[in-house]
């Protein structure tokens, strides 16, 4: 790789708060700690978090648990509402379920966003948009799931003196895979900067089950291509993403792809533009 390769590789890693060293224990500790420390600045009462069964809902899942019964420890009444919003019948709800089990939350919240998913594709077919195809549609039906998921949330923290959180990390956001003002609106971001096997690191420190920790990730937004693994849609593995954060050397197609999606996701990164 070359010299101005590499510069720009530390460079992404630097602005997405990748730390060139790692310990697990002591992040969960520091991540936890802001959490606890948000809800006590804040005055807020809440957490409120999406568990899909993946991993990194499920490591942020337990570090919110850990932090409202931290704050309730310290005399700030504090509670963590985990929800479940699977579009109809989740196909991995085992997972789901599996995931909570282990969370241990104060609440399990459920909504089902299909019912709204649905009639908001259907009016605005109804209006006249129209998509390319099939799969067009579909992928953009997909982000409208994303969003729902962001309104339910948002009224769950809306009635409970609550904030959102978030699973952004850096995997995810250096390639922009997230919905805009979908999964990627939250008030707190618990595992910003983490590569992807440092979120799995996270999990099997804090004793999450290994299946759920070792999962194939997945959005899971698509009806036509349910399931489909992230590494498909994104043209490049999470290991070649973590080497690049990382600083470790990575081939040049995937070095390429890594970059190119970071330059045309960077409008998800910022707040929106103005004159
Ligand atoms: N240059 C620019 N400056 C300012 N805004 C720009 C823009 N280009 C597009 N936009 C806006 O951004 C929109 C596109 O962004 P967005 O709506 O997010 O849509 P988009 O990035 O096309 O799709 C979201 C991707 O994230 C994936 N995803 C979503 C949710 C969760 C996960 C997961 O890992 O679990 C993954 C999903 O599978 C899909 O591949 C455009 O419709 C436009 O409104
Ligand atoms: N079916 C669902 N039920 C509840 N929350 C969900 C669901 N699907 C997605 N989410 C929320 O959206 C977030 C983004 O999804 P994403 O797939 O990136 O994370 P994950 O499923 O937790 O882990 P992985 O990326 O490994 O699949 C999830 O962390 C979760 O908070
Ligand atoms: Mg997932």
């Amino acid at each position: 790789m070359s010299e101005s390769a590499i510069a720009l590789q530390q460079e992404i890693a630097r602005e997405l708060g990748v730390d060139q060293t790692f310990d697990a224990e002591q992040e969960i500790e520091r991540r936890v700690a802001f959490l606890t420390e948000r809800l006590t600045s804040t005055g807020l009462r809440a957490l409120v978090l999406g568990i899909s069964g993946g991993v990194d809902s499920t490591v942020a899942g337990r570090l919110c648990q850990l932090a409202v019964e931290r704050a309730r420890a310290a005399g700030h009444e504090a509670r963590f509402y985990a929800m479940r919003l699977p579009y109809g019948i989740q196909a991995d709800e085992g997972d789901a379920q599996l995931a909570l089990s282990f969370i241990r939350p104060d609440r399990v919240l459920t909504v089902d966003i299909k019912p709204a998913g649905d009639a908001a594709l259907e009016d605005l077919l109804a209006a006249g948009v129209t998509f390319r195809d099939a799969r067009h549609q579909d992928f953009v039906h997909g982000n409208i799931k994303a969003r729902q998921r962001m309104i339910a949330q948002y009224a769950v923290a809306g009635a409970h003196d609550g904030l959102v959180v978030g699973t952004d990390q850096a995997a995810e956001a250096v390639t922009g895979f997230f919905t805009k003002f979908g999964d990627g609106a939250a008030d707190l971001v618990p595992l910003t900067g983490l590569t992807k096997r440092r979120v799995r690191a996270l999990g099997d420190a804090l004793g999450a089950p290994s299946g759920l920790v070792r999962k194939i990730p997945t959005a899971d937004l698509e009806s036509l291509d349910a399931g489909k693994a992230d590494e498909d849609a994104l043209g490049v593995t999470y290991d070649a993403i973590d080497d690049f954060l990382e600083g470790k050397p990575v081939d040049r197609q995937a070095f390429d792809t890594i970059v190119e999606r970071y330059r045309l996701t960077d409008h998800k990164r910022r707040l929106p533009a103005g004159p």
